[in-house]
This record gives C-alpha cells, structure tokens and sequence, in this order.
C-alpha cells in the first residue's frame, strides 16, 4: 500500500499493537528504517545525514509541521549534519500504522530537502 498518500488516524490507546503479520507487510514500504526496542516498546528509528546544521534544522521544522497536521508527533534529536528520527505511538506504547504512514512520509520530505 502506498503509505506515503495515507492519514494518520487518532489513536484512543485502545488500538491494538500491529501484529508481526502486519509488521512484516508494512517494512518493505520504509527499508531503511529500523525496528528497535525502548522499555521494552518498539519503535521506527532512521538517522539522517546532511550538509550541516541549517539544513538537519530545516529538515527538522518540515517532519514537525508534517506531525502537526496529521496529529502524530516524533521524537527528534538534531545534530549538526545528522537528524535522529524515532515513532512510535504513545497512546499504545507501541507501532501503530501511523508511525509507518509518518515513516514514509518523513522519507519523501529528505528527498525533497536533497533536491534542492
Ligand atoms: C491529544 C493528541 O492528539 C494526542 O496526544 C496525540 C498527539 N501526538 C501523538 N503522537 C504520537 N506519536 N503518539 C500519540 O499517541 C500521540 N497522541
């Protein structure tokens, strides 16, 4: 499925965590992303790399207005040349298949970046 033309939904807390099933169907989409464990929860995690500091910033200000209007928020560490980009969905302490949606769509924002 095209993750990248989805909208996240609101999460109550009361969604289930995706099963492994539905893991395995959604990763082909965000290849370079990694699964990883915090706590115990599972969580998306890319590094980005960049020219400099301006342009991880600017990267940083476009994944946080994508998370404003789709009402789903990431952690962000910015770091000159680098963007640490990690979601996971904290109403269920777990992936939902919003932090895949934001996933792919935080890559197409790089992509954008990179053309300029
Ligand atoms: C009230 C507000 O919409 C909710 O708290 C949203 C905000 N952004 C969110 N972002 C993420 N990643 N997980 C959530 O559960 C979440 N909940």
């Amino acid at each position: 499925m095209e993750l990248t033309t989805k909208n996240c939904i609101p999460c109550t807390g009361k969604e289930p965590h995706l099963t492994a099933e539905e893991i395995a169907q959604l990763q082909p989409e965000i290849p370079d992303w990694q699964i990883i464990k915090v706590d115990g929860e599972s969580r998306l995690e890319r590094i980005y790399k960049f020219l400099d500091f301006q342009t991880a910033l600017d990267f940083t200000n476009k994944v946080g207005e994508a998370a404003e209007n789709q009402g789903h928020h990431p952690a962000l560490l910015t770091e000159w040349g680098k963007v640490t980009v990690t979601w996971w969905t904290h109403a269920i302490s777990g992936l939902h298949q919003n932090d895949f949606i934001m996933a792919a769509k935080t890559n197409q924002i790089a992509a954008q970046l990179s053309k300029k």
